[in-house]
């Protein structure tokens, strides 16, 4: 069987590569000793500089989708209650804590993971995104003490690409990575999750959500990021020596996007994923919501 990296693709206008191996060179100087280090750093650059002529809001950070904002952020609390549910519920006295990685303006944050983790950090290296985070999040100008009435609080906002962070070691339940591993290539995505597993209390788990190509990739030449297959994330995550425990399409979007697909993926060997839960047992759900700023939409 051909593997992913070998298959063609093309970029948003059309254009062929013959494979993620010749996109890579091309894009990013991969394999090049003279231009690898220039054209990665531009790669990076152009990325982020993307993003920073982009308003800072969940309609800017969702390409002129901010609509569908509330329907993704309920499809993904039902995935990470069905993926994640007794840890959810039985912390005992551990607060539990959660890294949201390309956060934006906080959205993800916002409406979802401070509604079940203790203490939310964000990482995100467009600044004006992570100055509207922070307001948002009513944090103060240092970043600390965003204390919500539910004690639920963001705690670090992190500025800084995920190609360079490392997190602390054993500090998260749930590191979330949605919406931004295109604009990694395909050695830091691995390298990405080597070090960012570490960051996992034991049992701790990945949530990525991302765009999928049908097949091979899409390259988008405007925000330089790339579009992988399903396949393509398999195989990524094959080489991070990582283990996918559950995986599902997003169901209610516009028929003109991407079909966005969720994977639950924690480090090969560790434990099986906590019991989910049945919704009837989420106690603690009208609770927190209570607490939390309304939802965007
Ligand atoms: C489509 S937005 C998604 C934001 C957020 N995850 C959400 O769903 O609301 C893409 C985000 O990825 C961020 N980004 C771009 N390059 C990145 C990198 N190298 N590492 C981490 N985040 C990056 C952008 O600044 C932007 O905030």
């Amino acid at each position: 069987m051909i593997s992913p990296i070998d298959e063609p693709g093309t970029d948003n206008a059309g254009n062929p590569y013959t494979s993620a191996k010749e996109m890579w060179r091309l894009e990013a100087g991969e394999g090049d000793e003279a231009k690898e280090k220039q054209k990665k750093e531009e790669w990076y650059r152009n990325g982020v500089a993307y993003w920073e002529n982009v308003e800072a809001s969940v309609d800017g950070v969702l390409g002129g989708y901010g609509h569908v904002s509330s329907v993704d952020i309920a499809e993904s609390e039902a995935f990470l209650k069905e993926t994640y549910g007794a840890r959810l519920v039985e912390t005992g006295d551990q607060p539990l804590r959660a890294l949201d990685c390309g956060a934006g303006v906080g959205r993800i944050s916002k409406n979802l993971l401070l509604k079940h983790f203790h203490k939310v950090d964000l990482l995100e290296p467009a600044r004006h995104f992570l100055d509207a985070a922070r307001v948002s999040l009513s944090a103060g100008p240092s970043g600390e003490g965003a204390e919500g009435t539910s004690g639920h609080r963001a705690v670090n906002f992190f500025y800084q690409g995920a190609q360079e962070f490392t997190p602390e070691a054993g500090r998260y339940d749930v590191i979330w990575v949605q919406w931004f591993i295109g604009h990694l290539t395909d050695q830091d995505f691995v390298n990405f999750f080597q070090r960012a597993k570490d960051g996992l209390k034991p049992g701790g788990i990945f949530i990525l959500k991302e765009n999928t190509a049908h097949s091979g990739f899409v390259v988008d030449k405007e925000d330089h990021s790339i579009t992988r297959s399903h396949p393509y994330f398999l195989d990524l995550f094959k080489r991070a020596g990582m283990q996918v425990h559950r995986t599902k399409l997003q169901n209610s979007f516009p028929k003109e996007l991407f079909k966005v697909r969720m994977y639950a993926v924690s480090p090969e060997g560790g434990p099986p994923l906590p019991a989910p839960l049945p919704k009837k047992q989420y106690s603690t759900r009208q609770k927190s919501r209570a607490n939390l700023p309304g939802r965007i939409s």
